[in-house]
């Protein structure tokens, strides 16, 4: 079974919390918030209720939220690639109209999903501290046995990789060419059956968060080091949307905020939003916070089939986070083929 993980303080809130702390009578309750059906989701927004209410005492009556599950177009659509069908925003679409719309308060995302360029009102009020944010690869009965430090070795000559994900496919291709990828969507859950299915693929790639929050790390034939798979911007990290103009519930909602993973996720969303933002092409971005304060990050652009792959790095100050990812991503875009962006 995967390990239990503690909850970790949030510093951000507990520092913030005797400068500013959250009036008594606050608003109308139930606040509402908006979430997708998946179980992943629904465990995400469930985690973001439990530190809301360690912070907000007021909040810790049972009736102080109202869970509204919202089906997105990227639920109902499970047989084309995301980028077929307009990319990642289709996660949230629903979401942000029940935002702007006042049928919810806020909404908790997985950030990955999130695209760039939020609508006009909507406004990402916070993000809570990243869970790991690497890619694990699932081995299916067909394969050998694992091996951490030749991780693909495992997987047969010209085998089938179940994955909708171009920038995970475009990184397995480049390392190993013969292998072949079969589109595989839903939830993480329906994935996995799917590797034991006759006739499916012999492996998969999911985000080590998921699996972890779902309770299935047990399933993680081989954690991938962040340089062989680098991770797609956001990815661990959950974010919590707010409309612009909902000052009181931004400001609660801010105080929240892990600065690390605010940090991270700045670096890594401008270097996608430099590059691109659509889904279309592989990109990866990962940051992390070195021990001596600065972050590092690191980013990728590849054709989908793996023939090309161009991955490099920087180190910036914290305070410059957005201009390190906008310069990483527009040095990268320099330097690749000019019709990965068209
Ligand atoms: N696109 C689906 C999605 N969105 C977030 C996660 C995992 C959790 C996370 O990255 O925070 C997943 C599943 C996956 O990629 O394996």
């Amino acid at each position: 079974m995967s390990a239990v993980h503690p909850p970790r303080p949030y510093h951000g809130a507990q520092a913030r919390q005797a400068a500013n702390p959250i009036r008594p009578h606050f608003r109308s309750l139930p606040l509402r918030v908006g979430t997708r059906g998946s179980p992943l989701a629904l465990w995400q927004t469930r985690h973001f209720l439990s530190i809301i209410t360690r912070f907000c005492p007021v909040l810790r009556d049972a009736k102080a939220f109202e869970e509204h599950a919202i089906a997105t177009s990227g639920d109902r659509i499970q047989d084309r690639r995301l980028a077929d069908i307009g990319g990642k925003g289709l996660f949230a679409k629903e979401i942000h109209e029940a935002l702007l719309d006042g049928r919810i308060d806020f909404a908790v995302h997985s950030l990955k999903d999130l695209e760039t360029e939020l609508p006009p009102g909507i406004v990402l009020a916070c993000t809570l501290r990243r869970e790991d944010a690497r890619d694990a690869l699932i081995l299916g009965p067909s394969c050998g046995a694992p091996d951490p430090s030749d991780p693909f070795a495992a997987l047969p000559a010209g085998a089938v990789i179940g994955t909708a994900s171009v920038r995970r496919q475009a990184q397995i291709l480049h390392a190993r060419p013969d292998l072949r990828i079969e589109m595989i969507r839903g939830n993480v859950q329906t994935r996995l059956s799917k590797l034991q299915a006759e006739g499916g693929p012999a492996a998969t790639l999911l985000a080590l968060a998921g699996l972890r929050r779902l309770e299935m790390e047990d399933r993680a034939s081989v954690v991938l080091d962040p340089d062989a798979m680098v991770p797609a911007a956001g990815q661990g990290i959950v974010g919590v949307t707010v409309r612009a103009d909902d000052v009181e519930l931004h400001e609660l909602l801010s105080a929240i905020e892990d600065r690390e993973a605010a940090a991270v996720s700045q670096a890594e969303r401008s270097l996608l939003a430099a590059l691109d933002g659509s889904c279309r092409t592989p990109i990866g971005g990962h940051a992390r916070l070195l021990s001596d304060g600065r972050l590092h990050l690191t980013g990728l652009v590849a054709r989908a089939d793996g023939s090309f792959l161009l991955k490099r790095s920087a180190l910036g100050e914290v305070a410059q986070a957005a201009a390190l990812g906008r310069e990483l991503g527009d040095s990268l875009r320099r330097d690749s083929p000019a019709d990965l962006f068209a």
